[in-house]
């Protein structure tokens, strides 16, 4: 049982202003592994008051200075390695394999990336008798989710620290543990006070607050869409800049000339990786409609390869959803994919055989599914895939972009001109053909209501920075 109480301001790990314990649950075994405090006014009101107080060193110290911070931040992120992805799979359940490799691994590449484009990085340029700076907006207030937290956490706290911009963090409620290793790092690899702070909390409570706040600059925020929305009308009384990364309900199109077999099993496997939960997840399958059922077949092998079980076991492949909320929430979403006629090729609802704790699912294949049906429209984010049919390229578009959301998009197929025009059609911010997915240089967002901003490498260092154009200096 962790004692995560304190919040981590001005450098120093303080307690929070009023009693208001928060119980984390390890959701593979439904107990309790943690203790946390939700923030309130006067922990928000201290934390931003020390960013801001923090902001008039940190935003002219030199590169040099920033550059060996983050030298000493990797170091001491690697030391901290393990511990990492051992809090990770203990608040949201990643299988150890995962969460060390994909989900500690990438809060590592993120900083590494960040150190790389800031040695390059121009804050200055020349335009004609115009000198233009960019410079750090100020103080920002960081918001994540529990899916992939310490990603989310160093794709925000990595290119502010860079770009000389102070934060407060507030990591979700439900994974919470990552996040204060994360300030443990920080403060160990001497960040200098009150550019980086930690107040735990909800969204209503410290997530408003901080959004609402008006010596809070910039709020980036990653999570729902329906949380986001939240966040930019509580911002704009203070228009401060808002960007956002929430749902996704990705199509995965499958054209006749790919090989088809390895496509479809690749694109079942994405959707059951994290357990269905990543905002990019191609849960939308469109295969062309005479190869339907073999596509819901090679998928149906695909999900009897899965291994369900306990995060900490190496073989496991998924472990359990995050929360009793997220259980529900996925069950009741396969009930309704089979009340409005979706064709359950395996999985369903309820536990799987012999298991009894833990917020287990089945990972499940629904086949002859229209993209009307619910299942196709809401972001389910469970190992839930949904199997849709298309006769013609232009149909199958108009359905990848029939959804409110543009976070990401799949294709599969040999022939990259007719690849490459479907691609352009897409709209949504991530477009992967064959499997192929960017590195950490490559901008992530999306279109529509899956947000605003643009996080990753040097595209991410632009939402923190203000442009100044200064003419009559050459
Ligand atoms: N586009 C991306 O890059 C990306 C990445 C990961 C997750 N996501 C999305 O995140 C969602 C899953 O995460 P979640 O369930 O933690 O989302 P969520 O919206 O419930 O919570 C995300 C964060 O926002 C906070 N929050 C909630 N309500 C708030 C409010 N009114 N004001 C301010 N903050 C508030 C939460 O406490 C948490 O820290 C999915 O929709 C997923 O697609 C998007």
């Amino acid at each position: 049982m962790r004692h995560y109480q304190q919040f981590y301001i001005n450098g120093e790990w303080v307690n929070p202003a009023a009693d208001n314990s928060f119980d984390v649950i390890n959701p593979a075994t439904e107990e309790v592994c943690a203790s946390i405090s939700l923030g309130a006014q006067a922990d928000v009101d201290a934390a931003v008051a020390a960013a801001k107080e923090a902001f008039k060193t940190w935003s002219i110290s030199s590169k040099e200075e920033r550059i060996a911070i983050f030298e000493s931040i990797i170091a001491e992120y690697k030391n901290r390695y393990n511990d990492m992805a051992a809090a990770i799979s203990e608040e949201m359940g990643a299988p150890v394999s995962l969460a060390t490799k994909a989900q500690t691994g990438s809060g590592l590449g993120h900083l590494k990336t960040a150190m790389a484009v800031l040695k390059e990085f121009e804050f200055t340029e020349q335009s004609g008798n115009s000198r233009i700076f960019k410079e750090p907006i100020g103080v920002c207030g960081l918001i994540t989710p529990w899916n992939w937290p310490i990603n989310q956490i160093t794709c925000k706290v990595a290119p502010a620290l860079a770009t000389g911009c102070t934060m407060v963090l507030k990591p979700s409620e439900i994974a919470p543990l990552s996040g204060y290793i994360f300030a443990e790092i920080l403060d160990k690899a001497g960040v200098p006070k009150g550019v980086f702070n930690l107040v735990n909390g909800d969204g209503p409570g410290v997530g408003t607050l901080l959004s609402s706040h008006p010596d809070v600059d910039m709020i980036s925020f990653t999570g729902s869409t329906r949380a986001g929305s939240l966040v930019a009308q509580n911002a704009a009384p203070t228009v401060k800049r808002v960007t956002q990364e929430l749902g996704g309900k990705s199509a995965n199109i499958i054209l006749d000339d790919a090989g088809f077999g390895s496509a479809v099993k690749r694109g079942a496997f994405s959707v059951f990786n994290n357990t269905g939960q990543s905002c990019n997840a191609p849960t939308r399958m469109l295969v062309p409609n005479s190869r339907m059922e073999e596509a819901a077949e090679i998928a149906a092998n695909a999900a009897a390869r899965v291994q369900v079980g306990d995060p900490q076991e190496e073989s496991t492949t998924m472990g359990p959803l995050v929360s009793s909320m997220q259980f529900d929430k996925v069950q009741n979403l396969i009930e309704t994919g089979i009340k409005e006629g979706a064709n359950l090729v395996c999985g369903g609802s309820g536990k799987p055989e012999g298991v009894t704790k833990g917020y287990f699912v089945k990972p499940t294949v629904f086949s002859q599914v229209n993209n009307q049906m619910t299942i196709a429209r809401e972001e389910i984010f469970g190992p839930v895939l949904s199997i849709l049919g298309y006769d013609t390229d232009e149909e199958a578009i108009e359905i990848a972009n029939d959804t409110p959301y543009g976070l990401a998009g799949y294709i599969q197929g040999q022939d990259m001109q007719r690849v490459a025009h479907i691609a352009s059609k897409i709209r949504a911010g991530n477009i992967n053909i064959n499997g192929q997915s960017g590195d950490l240089n490559t901008p992530f967002g999306g279109y529509k209501q899956s947000g605003n901003g643009r996080e990753w490498g040097v595209h991410g260092f632009e939402d923190y920075l203000e442009t100044k154009a200064v003419s009559g200096l050459e």
